[in-house]
């Protein structure tokens, strides 16, 4: 994509939305003719949207990346002539943000800038969240096409006209669906052996001995080469079905897009979404992901975040299952792990809030894990951006550490990999500074024939390397279930039927089946942008067999061929 940098005083955004009643066609459909970058975003309790190209994009990098990408976002958007005629259809802003302040310049991540936002030419957005082939028969199931342009020469004529002819590309679109099978995976490489995983929660334990660390989340990397090209489409369709409960994200980089200090717009924010010419081809890299983990959501003054730490696997049995939740809310190390980062939420919150409630502390089971659970919502003093409570987040303890700094530390030395992405905000913005972030882990970097998922664990002073190697192996699963060839899928579907979260107080709960410097990018011209300025019972596993499960799964993590476990 050609692109320029352009002053927003130059620019005008037009955006028009259109309904279009029961429409057949799913993310699956779409995804596959829609241009990049795309994005996909499907979280529980909102409506799903897919991005199709780029009207503008936001870049930044730096320690004051969150400020410059809300100053840029408020300038663009203070700039539009926006007819949504709905607000689920309301022009949204869509991207994240690398782990750290600087920008990862190594493989998988070179073409991703250090925060990235894009501002999608046509966004589609379904009225409800399960939007699969299933809800062809729902009369009610509807969608909304949002065309944006931000050019000079937008006018609200043109976009009226390529709205229109938007509107009949996806109405005649055929509804395949077709799930292609994973992939499959041929090679595996740990970027972290197992000796050097010692060695690093080793260091990282006498640290915490030492008294000048609390708590830090150490991380993998596991490299995959795949049989064929993933299906982003349908990996993304499958992960909403086998984990309902978790915020589902694709974000491709912008082809070209310098990484810093500038805003662009699309030198083809004009031309016709899915036509030969612009089909999406290409082979650019797509981060995605379904991570159980909402950073914050804001909404007027009300903020939704949460403690998500301390972490088991599923049992075979209902009885194994219980007693490993049972196990987890009685666990005073992942009790221990899982406070320090509630409170540290509570405490990074008050300084905004004129009320901060924390929920009673639950066990929230996934298909492939338990975690402890603790809801927190707040009350803003006053109107606040939803980067502004980014940046007062990122990163909680559940994801980087105690205290912040040394934390952050231990992860560079440690860690023989960038995060990029991975553990870091990702989510929307609207006009009004609503928004909602999740933190990007059960996620990977799928790159041609080729994928690397991420995973980490939190470490406090009684953590063993053995049992945090495996907690890691657990969580690759949902990820690598998508890209490895085999017969789980079943399992998993049926664990995620039973996707529920018990209170620690023994009741049941079911609300789980329900989310620098700077660039907007325009064609053509360089010019320097403004905006730059528990429960309580006890049950004992059923047998010895169930007492082994989590193992097999472990081992069944190790089974694949081909794993170099060199460094
Ligand atoms: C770091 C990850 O997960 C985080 C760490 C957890 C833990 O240590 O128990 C649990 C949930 C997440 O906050 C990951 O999934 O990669």
């Amino acid at each position: 994509m050609e692109s320029r940098q352009t002053r927003l005083d130059d620019v005008t955004l037009v955006s028009r939305s259109a309904r279009i009643p029961s429409l057949s066609s799913s993310v699956r459909d779409i995804f596959d003719i829609a241009t990049s970058p795309r994005v996909v975003w499907s979280a529980p309790d909102e409506t799903t949207v897919l991005g199709s190209g780029a009207a503008a994009t936001i870049v930044a990098t730096g320690s004051d990346r969150f400020e410059s990408v809300r100053d840029a976002a408020e300038s663009l958007f203070s700039t539009g002539d926006v007819h949504a005629g709905s607000e689920v259809a309301r022009p949204r802003l869509f991207g994240g943000f690398a782990f750290h302040a600087e920008r990862a310049d190594s493989k998988p991540w070179k073409q991703f800038p250090n925060a990235q936002f894009i501002f999608p030419r046509v966004q589609i957005t379904w009225s409800t969240d399960t939007h699969t082939e299933t809800d062809t028969a729902d009369n009610d199931s509807h969608a909304w096409i949002t065309v944006n342009a931000v050019d000079p020469g937008a006018t609200p004529d043109a976009v009226e006209y390529r709205l229109s002819q938007e509107i009949e590309r996806v109405k005649t679109l055929e509804s395949t669906n077709n799930s292609r099978s994973p992939p499959g995976v041929t090679c595996r490489h740990r970027r972290t052996s197992r000796d050097a995983w010692n060695r690093g929660v080793t260091a990282a334990i006498n640290r915490i001995s030492a008294d000048n660390l609390q708590k830090v989340v150490l991380a993998q990397a596991l490299e995959v080469e795949l049989e064929e090209t993933p299906v982003l489409g349908d990996i993304i369709t499958r992960l909403g079905e086998h984990y309902p409960s978790c915020y589902r994200f694709i974000i491709e980089p912008v082809p070209g897009t310098p990484v810093d200090q500038r805003i662009h717009t699309d030198v083809n924010a004009m031309t016709t979404v899915g036509s030969e010419d612009i089909h999406n081809t290409s082979q650019s890299p797509a981060f995605f992901g379904a991570t159980p983990e909402r950073l914050v959501s804001v909404r007027g003054r009300t903020v939704e975040t949460g403690a998500l730490a301390g972490t088991t696997g599923r049992g075979e049995t209902t009885a194994e299952d219980e007693w490993l939740a049972a196990e987890l809310a009685r666990d005073e190390k992942n009790v221990h792990e899982h406070e320090l980062v509630a409170e540290t939420i509570r405490e990074q919150l008050s300084p905004y809030a004129t009320a901060i409630t924390s929920d009673s502390r639950r066990v929230r089971k996934l298909a492939t894990v338990q975690h402890l659970w603790t809801p927190i919502t707040a009350t803003l003093e006053e109107d606040k951006h939803a980067l502004s409570l980014v940046e007062a987040l990122h990163p909680t303890p559940a994801v980087g550490g105690l205290p912040p700094t040394t934390a952050a530390e231990t992860i560079r030395e440690t860690e023989p990999f960038d995060r990029g992405w991975y553990a870091a905000p990702v989510g929307w913005i609207d006009a009004a500074g609503y928004g909602t972030f999740v933190v990007a882990l059960r996620s990977a970097v799928a790159h041609d024939d080729a994928a690397t998922l991420f995973a980490g664990v939190g470490i406090v002073a009684d953590s063993n390397p053995d049992s945090e190697w495996d907690e890691v192996q657990l969580k690759y699963r949902p990820i690598l279930d998508e890209l490895e060839s085999n017969d789980a899928d079943d399992d998993t579907i049926n664990q995620a039927q039973s996707e529920i979260s018990t209170h620690t107080q023994g009741t049941v709960d079911d609300t789980m089946n329900e989310s620098a410097s700077t660039s907007i990018s325009t064609p053509d011209t360089t010019v320097p942008s403004e905006s730059n300025s528990q429960s309580n019972t006890t049950m004992e596993p059923t047998s010895d067999a169930d007492a082994d499960a989590d193992a097999d799964v472990d081992a069944d993590a190790d089974t694949n061929t081909n794993i170099d476990d060199t460094e």
